[in-house]
C-alpha cells in the first residue's frame, strides 16, 4: 500500500503552532465552560464556590500554623506552651477538616457534572449534525470534521470539563498559599516563584511535546480508527473474508501501530529528558529559597515561627503550581479536540439552511421545475442540468435513464433534499428554495434506493416516517404492510411486527436485501404523503412483490404526485408521463406511446428489455 496517498486530508489545524494553539484555548474554555453550565448551572456554581472556600481555607490553615509554632516555640515550660497553644492547634484542625469537607463536596458535584457535560455535548453534536443540510453529507471534509468531533470530540470535552475545575482549583490554591506567604512576610513571593516555576516550566514543556505529537499523529491515528472500524465491523466482515483481505488491513493498521509507537518511545524520551533537567533546576531552586529562608532566620528578618510556616506555604504553594500546570498541559493536549469539536459545531450550523417563514401548501396543484441545475460539491460536471418539467398533482410520472444519468439526483432536488444551484423548483405556487424545510418534508414519502435498515422492530421500521399518526387497532399498519409484501416478511419473524430487526442484538433478526425492500416500501405507504418518490423501490424484489408495489402506486396516485424510478420498463408502461434522462439532462419526454413512436433512445432500451423476455 502507498505510504501516504491517504495523509492528503490533514485536518486544518496540523499546521498550526504551540502559539496558535495556545490563542484557541481561550475559546476551548469557554465552549467547555457553555457546556458544563448547561449541563448543571447548580453543579457548576457549587464546584465552584467549594473550590474558592477550599483554597480559602486553606490559605487561614497555612496562616493558623504561624499562631501554632508561635505558641509551642515560645519559652516556659513544655506543659504551658501546649495549653497556650491547644486554642490554635484546634482552629487549625477545624480549618484542615473544613477544607476536606470542601474538597470532598466539590469532588462529588464533579463527579455528576462530567458525565452530564459529555451528555449534552452529544446531544448538541446530533441536534446540529441533523439540521445540517444533505448538500454537506457529500463534502468528504464535512465527514472527516464530524468524525474527529464525534469520535474524540465529544470524549475530550468530558476530560476538558475536570481539567478546567482542576485549573480553577489549583490557581484559586496558588492564590491562597501566595497570598498566605506574602502576609507572613512580604519577601516571600518572588521566593516562592523562584522554587516554584522550573517544575512549571518542564511541564509546559512536556506538554509542547505531546502536543507537536498529537498534531503530527492525528492523521494517522484517525487513519487506524477507521481500520480498526472496518477490521470491526459488522458489515465489512464477509466481504474481509470472501475477498481475504485480512492480511493487507492487518498488515496496514499494524504499520501505523509501529509509527505510533515509535512516536510514543520518542515522546516518552524526551519528556524524561526534560523533566530530569527541570526536576535539577527546580531542585538547585528549591536549595536556593531554603538557603535564603535559613539566612532571613539568622539574621533575625524572620522568627522561627514564621520560617516554619513559610516552608509549608512554599510547599503547598509548589504542588498547587505543579497541578496548574499539569491541569494546562492536559489542556492543551485536550482543547486541540476540543477546537475540533467546537470547528464542527460551528461548520455544521453554518451549513444548516436559513429558516424561512413561507410553508408549503397542503392543497398545491403542481410541482414545476424551472432551468434545474444541480452540481455535488467538488464536481466538476452538474448531475442535473438545465432540466424543466412539471408533474400535474395526481399524476405518476417516472424518470427513466442509464445508470449515472441523473434520475436520483433529480428525484431528490424535486423532493427539496438538495436545492438546484441554478433555476427553481416550485411545490404549487412556493419556490422550495424560499420555503420552511419542514412544511417540505411533511409533505413527502420518500423511497430510498438504498433504504436505512433501521435498528428497530418490524413495526417501527414501518411507522418511523410518522410516529405521530393514531393508528390505535393497526389497520394503516397493516394495510402499508399487506400493499408492500412486508406482511409476508412478517409473518415469518418470530414474534412479527415486535421482533427486532437487527443481528447486531441478541434475538435480532436479519433480512434478505429484497425482504429490507419491503420494509422500505412499506415506510413509504405508512407515511401517506403528498408527495410520493419511489426511488427504485423493487430492485431487489421478485417479480409477484414487484407488482403489488406498482400496482399500489398506481392505486393511492389520487390526490397526490408521484415520482417513480425504476429500471425495470415494463413497471413504468401505465405511467401518466415518462421522463428519459442522459447525462443529467431529460432527453425525451411523454407517454410509453409516444415514446415508442418516437423510436429513441426510451424505444431503444425498452425493446432491448422487451426482446430479452422475449428470447
Ligand atoms: N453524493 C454524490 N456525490 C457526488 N457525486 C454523486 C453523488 N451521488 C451521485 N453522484 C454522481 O452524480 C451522477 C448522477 O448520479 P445519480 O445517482 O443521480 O444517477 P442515477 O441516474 O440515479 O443512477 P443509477 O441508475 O445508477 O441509480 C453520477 O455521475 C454520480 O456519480
Amino acid at each position: 500500500m502507498a505510504d501516504t496517498y491517504w495523509l492528503l486530508s490533514v485536518p486544518d489545524h496540523a499546521d498550526a503552532g504551540l502559539r496558535e494553539v495556545l490563542r484557541g484555548i481561550p475559546a476551548s474554555l469557554r465552549l467547555v465552560f457553555s457546556l458544563v453550565w448547561q449541563a448543571g448551572p447548580g453543579q457548576t456554581v457549587c464546584v465552584f464556590v467549594l473550590e474558592s472556600l477550599s483554597a480559602i481555607l486553606a490559605a487561614c490553615g497555612l496562616l493558623s500554623v504561624t499562631a501554632v509554632l508561635t505558641a509551642l516555640l515560645a519559652t516556659g515550660p513544655d506543659a504551658d506552651r501546649l495549653t497556650r497553644a491547644l486554642p490554635a492547634i484546634v482552629l487549625m484542625v477545624t480549618l484542615l477538616a473544613a477544607r476536606q469537607l470542601a474538597v470532598f463536596g466539590a469532588a462529588r458535584a464533579q463527579a455528576s457534572l462530567r458525565p452530564t457535560v459529555k451528555k449534552v455535548a452529544e446531544a448538541r453534536l446530533y441536534e446540529v449534525s441533523v439540521h445540517t443540510d444533505l448538500a454537506a453529507f457529500d463534502d468528504p471534509g464535512f465527514h472527516d470534521a464530524m468524525a474527529r468531533a464525534r469520535d474524540r470530540g465529544i470524549l475530550y470535552v468530558g476530560m476538558a470539563t475536570d481539567r478546567l475545575i482542576e485549573l480553577v482549583g489549583s490557581a484559586l490554591m496558588l492564590l491562597g498559599a501566595a497570598g498566605a506567604a506574602s502576609t507572613l512576610h512580604p519577601a516571600l513571593l518572588p521566593l516562592l516563584l523562584l522554587s516554584a516555576l522550573p517544575s512549571a516550566w518542564t511541564t509546559l514543556r512536556a506538554a509542547r511535546i505531546m502536543h507537536d505529537s498529537v498534531q503530527r499523529f492525528s492523521t494517522v491515528h484517525r487513519r487506524m480508527w477507521s481500520l480498526a472500524r472496518l477490521l470491526a465491523d459488522r458489515q465489512s466482515a464477509p466481504e474481509i473474508r470472501a475477498h481475504t483481505a485480512q492480511e493487507t488491513l492487518l498488515g496496514e493498521r499494524q504499520r501505523l501501530a509501529d509509527l505510533v509507537c515509535q512516536e510514543d518511545i520518542r515522546v516518552g524520551r524526551a519528556e524524561g529528558r526534560g523533566r530530569l533537567v527541570g526536576q535539577a533546576v527546580s531542585g538547585t531552586a528549591v536549595g536556593m529559597t531554603y538557603l535564603v529562608l535559613c539566612w532571613m532566620l539568622r539574621s533575625g528578618v524572620m522568627p522561627l515561627a514564621v520560617t516554619g510556616s513559610a516552608v509549608i506555604a512554599i510547599r503547598s504553594a509548589q504542588s498547587a503550581l505543579g497541578r496548574l500546570a499539569v491541569a494546562l498541559s492536559k489542556l492543551l493536549e485536550q482543547g486541540l479536540y476540543v477546537q475540533d469539536y467546537s470547528d464542527f459545531l460551528r461548520e455544521a450550523r453554518s451549513r444548516q439552511r436559513p429558516v424561512h417563514p413561507q410553508k408549503v401548501a397542503d392543497d398545491f396543484d403542481r410541482i414545476s421545475l424551472d432551468s434545474v441545475t444541480f452540481t455535488y460539491p467538488g464536481k466538476e460536471h452538474p448531475a442535473v442540468a438545465d432540466v424543466s418539467m412539471t408533474i400535474i398533482a395526481g399524476q405518476v410520472i417516472a424518470l427513466v435513464g442509464e445508470n449515472g444519468s441523473g434520475k436520483s439526483t433529480l428525484a431528490k432536488v424535486i423532493a427539496g433534499l438538495y436545492l438546484a444551484d441554478r433555476g427553481s423548483v416550485c411545490w404549487g405556487d412556493t419556490n422550495l428554495a424560499q420555503a420552511e424545510e419542514s412544511s417540505i418534508y411533511q409533505r413527502l414519502a420518500f423511497i430510498m434506493q438504498a433504504p436505512t435498515q433501521w435498528p428497530f422492530s418490524a413495526g417501527v421500521n414501518i411507522t418511523i416516517g410518522r410516529p405521530e399518526k393514531e393508528d390505535p387497532d393497526g389497520v394503516a399498519l397493516h394495510s402499508a404492510a399487506l400493499r408492500s409484501t412486508a406482511d409476508e416478511v412478517v409473518a415469518r419473524l418470530g414474534n412479527g411486527y415486535e421482533t427486532l430487526l437487527s443481528k447486531e442484538f441478541h434475538n435480532g433478526a436479519d433480512l434478505s436485501g429484497g425482504e429490507w425492500q419491503r420494509f422500505s416500501v412499506a415506510r413509504g405507504f405508512y407515511r401517506d404523503a403528498r408527495v410520493l418518490i419511489c426511488d427504485e423501490p423493487s430492485s431487489a424484489m421478485d417479480a409477484k412483490a414487484e407488482k403489488r408495489v406498482f400496482d399500489t402506486i398506481r392505486d393511492l396516485s389520487q390526490g397526490r404526485t408521484t415520482v417513480l424510478i425504476t429500471h425495470r420498463l415494463s413497471g413504468v408502461r401505465r405511467t401518466d408521463r415518462i421522463f428519459f434522462m442522459h447525462e443529467g439532462r431529460i432527453v425525451e419526454r411523454g407517454t410509453h406511446a409516444e415514446l415508442m413512436r418516437a423510436q429513441g433512445r426510451y424505444f431503444e432500451l425498452y425493446s432491448l428489455q422487451a426482446n430479452a423476455f422475449a428470447s
